[in-house]
């Protein structure tokens, strides 16, 4: 098997198609639903909150609000009041199972639904899909997070309508560390792994550093792309905003960090501080321009055209060109 990264894998170019990279379209479909690009950030407390979400889903994007600290039920009320999709987290527990008994009992129905573990390949996982499948039936569901391909055809099996891949390639991310498993340092192979054998949508999550990283991750089969750390640190970020030697930042933590839990026990992420890039919706419409540009390169004027290309491995034992046949 390859074993590589994004940061020592290269796209390689085909004949250009476009006179302007105006005419290529950047847009994914999910669920029934098309968005303008495919990267969605990621449902972490300091990446998004109500009116991020509100903002992404008035202004064409996907979005997935965190489980934490929430009413539920009173997001799905506020998002149907303003007449936009409902997409929310849950966890596997008993509360989550009440959020829904609650949903139901409200004629609530969101239009997504994340099961969002650390551990996703679990009897919970199949447990809450079934569930779901049973008291929602028309919620799209996004199961996760795993790494291999047994785990995809089991969450497909189970009735998955998409997967999240990624297990520890977040760059708050202490899993590696922890445990000594995951996907971190080789999220890009694994994706490719999964994407083999997945008949569904894959949504790439964790690890991308670069904009370029999205056009790599939809060549080697996501559908759509999870980003917490390079979407925190923005001006509307939730995360709270802290001043060092006269530069502001904003704290970005993980899910399983201490600050997230509130308490030190089975800890798997840690907090940072992000230098202020400025706007979400600049740093959003320059991800669009890129991902454009990573089309036109493709030889394409459609996403999945980036899907044709031949690539190269940098460095190390799987270095080389590889070309589709
Ligand atoms: N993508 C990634 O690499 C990771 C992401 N996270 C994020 O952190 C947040 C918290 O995740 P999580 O701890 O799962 O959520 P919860 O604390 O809600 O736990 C969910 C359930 O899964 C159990 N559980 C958690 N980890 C494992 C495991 N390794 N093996 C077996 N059972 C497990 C928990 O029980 P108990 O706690 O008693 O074991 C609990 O019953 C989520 O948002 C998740 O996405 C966390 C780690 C890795
Ligand atoms: N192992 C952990 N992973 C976490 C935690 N909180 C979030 N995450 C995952 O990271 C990605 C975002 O990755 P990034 O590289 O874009 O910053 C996020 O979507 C989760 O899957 C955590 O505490 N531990």
């Amino acid at each position: 098997m390859e074993i590589f990264d994004y940061d020592n894998v290269l796209l390689l170019p085909r004949k250009c198609r476009v006179e302007s990279r105006a005419e290529c379209d950047a847009a994914v479909e999910l669920g029934g639903r098309s968005f303008r690009i495919p990267v969605v950030p990621a449902n972490m407390k300091t990446v998004v909150d109500e009116s991020i979400c509100t903002w992404l889903a008035q202004n064409g994007y996907f979005y997935v609000m965190h489980r934490f600290d929430l009413d539920n039920v009173q997001f799905v009320k506020n998002m149907k009041a303003k007449g936009i999709f409902a997409s929310i987290s849950l966890g596997v527990k008993k509360p989550d199972y009440e959020t829904v008994d609650l949903l139901v009992a409200a004629g609530l129905a969101p239009d997504y639904i994340t099961i969002d573990v650390a551990h996703g390949h679990a009897d919970t996982v199949k447990n809450m899909i079934g569930y779901l499948k049973e008291k929602l039936p028309a919620a799209f569901v996004i199961a996760g997070n795993v790494g291999t391909p047994e785990a995809i055809i089991d969450l497909e099996n189970w009735g998955a309508d998409a997967t999240k891949v990624g297990i520890g390639p977040g760059k708050v991310c202490i899993t590696k560390l922890k445990t000594g498993f995951g996907t971190g340092g080789w999220q890009l192979s694994a994706l490719k792994w999964c994407a083999r054998v997945a008949t569904k949508p894959i949504i790439a999550d964790g690890g991308i550093r670069e904009h370029g990283d999205i056009a790599k991750s939809i060549r080697f089969g996501a559908t759509m792309i999870m980003i917490g750390s390079m979407l925190a640190g923005h001006e509307e970020s939730p995360g709270q905003t802290v001043e060092v030697d006269g530069k502001l930042y904003k704290e970005y933590y993980g899910s399983a960090s201490d600050f997230n839990k509130g308490e030190y026990r089975h800890v798997e992420g840690k907090r940072i501080l992000e230098p202020i890039k400025g706007r979400l919706l600049d740093t959003l419409r320059e991800m669009e321009e890129d991902v454009q540009s990573s089309i036109s390169y493709a030889g394409g004027k459609r996403l999945m055209d980036i899907r044709k290309v031949n690539y190269v491995i940098l460095g190390g034992d799987n270095a080389g060109e590889h070309l589709l046949m």
